[in-house]
């Protein structure tokens, strides 16, 4: 993706807005204090070295996971205190760190889980709506497979169809590449941007810099809980603090 500069990124409708969040396990501040705020028309990756609490901010912003201060306002509502089925509805989606499908149940019926909120437009509706959702991700020739048959690059496909289904506005992507090779990741970026393209802002937790270099373009850094850096993907991991925190001496680009 062609390099943004910050003040490309800030352009854009807000769409999420994240004031102070902390999310404390006891003693352990897993997320402490984060603020950040998400623009329409972008891929936002977050870096962080383990438990730097990358999936517990995410946990947080789909409010599965239980906040102890901050607040969220997705396009211009506060949903802070709201339960977290709820955040789907508004048009917030997720993928899981690990693959979450049936495996009893086909390629088709697993996407069709994604999209409750249609349920009411009635079944040739969804019917029609799964067709596009299959062909956009590239999953259509194994619509009546099952999950475990397919590769994991193509699991990954069915986890995001079942995800935009429903026409987020917002999808947050938890290490969406972790598991894959080369060539599926590449895919997965391409897929990503696709969907950029098609509307859908994201928000990716991924271990890959290479990757979140390549696809993003505006990066946040945490380590120990909170923000330590935010940027351009290129100033974000030349960032000293980013250094020191993550990718360590000498260390490579997938970390
Ligand atoms: N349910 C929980 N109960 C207690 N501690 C937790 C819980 N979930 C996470 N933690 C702790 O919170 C910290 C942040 O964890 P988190 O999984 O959010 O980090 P992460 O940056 O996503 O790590 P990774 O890259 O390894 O997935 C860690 O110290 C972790 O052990």
């Amino acid at each position: 993706m062609a390099e943004n500069t910050v003040e490309e990124t800030r352009r854009g409708r807000p769409l999420l807005e994240v004031d102070d969040v902390a999310v404390h396990f006891g003693g352990v501040k897993a997320v402490d204090g984060i603020t950040l705020e998400l623009r329409a028309g972008h891929i936002y990756g977050v870096l962080g070295p383990n438990g730097s609490g990358k999936s517990t901010l995410l946990g947080a912003m789909t409010r599965l996971t239980p906040m102890t201060r901050g607040s969220f306002v997705f396009e211009g509502n506060d949903y802070t205190r709201r339960p977290a089925r709820t955040v789907h509805h508004m048009g917030i989606a997720r993928t899981f760190q690990t693959v979450r499908l049936l495996d009893d149940r086909s390629v088709r019926d697993n996407i069709l889980l994604g999209q409750d909120t249609l349920a009411k437009a009635g079944r040739k509706d969804a019917d029609a709506r799964v067709d596009e959702v299959m062909e956009r991700v590239g999953v259509t020739a194994v619509a009546r497979m099952r999950p475990d048959e397919l590769s994991y690059g193509m699991q990954r496909r069915v986890e995001f169809a079942r995800a935009i289904i429903g026409r987020p506005r917002l999808l947050l992507l938890d290490e969406p590449t972790a598991g894959m090779n080369s060539s599926e990741r590449e895919e997965i970026g391409a897929l990503m941007k696709q969907l950029l393209d098609e509307g859908i802002t994201q928000f990716i937790v991924e271990h890959d810099v290479q990757m979140m270099v390549d696809t993003c373009d505006y990066l946040f850094a945490m380590n120990f809980g909170k923000l330590i850096a935010e940027g351009t993907p290129a100033a974000v991991v030349k960032h000293p603090a980013v250094q020191e925190a993550y990718l360590g001496k000498g260390a490579g680009t997938h970390a």
